[in-house]
């Protein structure tokens, strides 16, 4: 089947349509998102025994740290390492950080427990990246990258424009990238393809046009 891919603008679009005209809540899209990725997680071969969430504090870190819940509640060994000023998080963000609390699921600042992670879960920046990575976000992205273990992205793999496919200072190299609603047009560039491994697109409930027809 041929599978449509959207630009950064349109994924911006469609979201904000399906949230503010359709009436469907940005938690519920972000529960979606997060049950996708979840599913291609225990659905592939991987070795679960440490697993570490990587997030940022926008709606990217929100879907990885409600995958970061769902893997605790299925008795998983999971950690979040958190980048970035909790207090200046999305409403979303912040309330997947207090059911992760209600968890205790371990928040981590040592980049080594990155490194020796069996699986890393990269929601760092997804379609809202939109400036060169420096700093403690390129550190860790270094070290997810220095991890021999398995790498899994959300939405996109973080560093990478999703419009145009080029890394932004340093990217995630995933062996699998969970895209949400259509591909990215970035992820089908040559640069895009080498940093996303295996592309899975979740239905989460965001097309580009309505299905008004099915309701007939
Ligand atoms: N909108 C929805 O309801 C859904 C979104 N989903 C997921 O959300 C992301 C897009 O989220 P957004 O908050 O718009 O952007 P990001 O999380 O990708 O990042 C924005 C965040 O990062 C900052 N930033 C940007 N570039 C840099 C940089 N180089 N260094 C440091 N910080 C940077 C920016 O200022 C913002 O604070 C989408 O990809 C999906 O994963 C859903 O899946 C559900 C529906
Ligand atoms: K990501």
């Amino acid at each position: 089947m041929m599978s449509k891919a959207i630009t950064i603008a349109e994924a911006q679009r469609y979201d904000a349509h399906t949230i503010n005209e359709i009436g469907i809540p940005a938690l519920v899209l972000m529960e979606r998102a997060a049950l996708a990725t979840f599913n291609n997680i225990l659905n592939d071969d991987f070795d679960l025994s440490r697993i570490v969430v990587v997030a940022a504090t926008g709606n990217n870190g929100g879907d990885g740290i409600a995958v970061a819940r769902l893997l605790k509640v299925r008795g998983l060994n999971v950690e979040i390492y958190l980048l970035g000023d909790p207090d200046s998080a999305t409403p979303q963000t912040k309330q997947q950080l207090k059911i992760a609390d209600y968890y205790s699921i371990p928040r981590i600042t040592d980049l080594n427990r990155i490194v020796n992670a069996t699986l890393i879960v990269d929601a760092i920046f997804g379609v809202g990246l939109s400036r060169l990575i420096t700093g403690k976000f390129a550190d860790a992205i270094n070290a997810i990258n220095a991890a021999d273990a398995k790498t899994v992205a959300i939405d996109v793999p973080s560093g990478i424009n999703a419009d145009t496919g080029d890394v932004l200072g340093v990217a995630v190299v995933a062996d699998s990238t969970t895209t949400m609603a259509y591909n990215k047009v970035g992820l089908l560039t040559t640069s895009g393809k080498q940093h996303s491994g295996t592309i899975h697109v979740a239905d989460i409930g965001i097309y580009a046009q309505d299905r008004l027809e099915h309701a007939r």
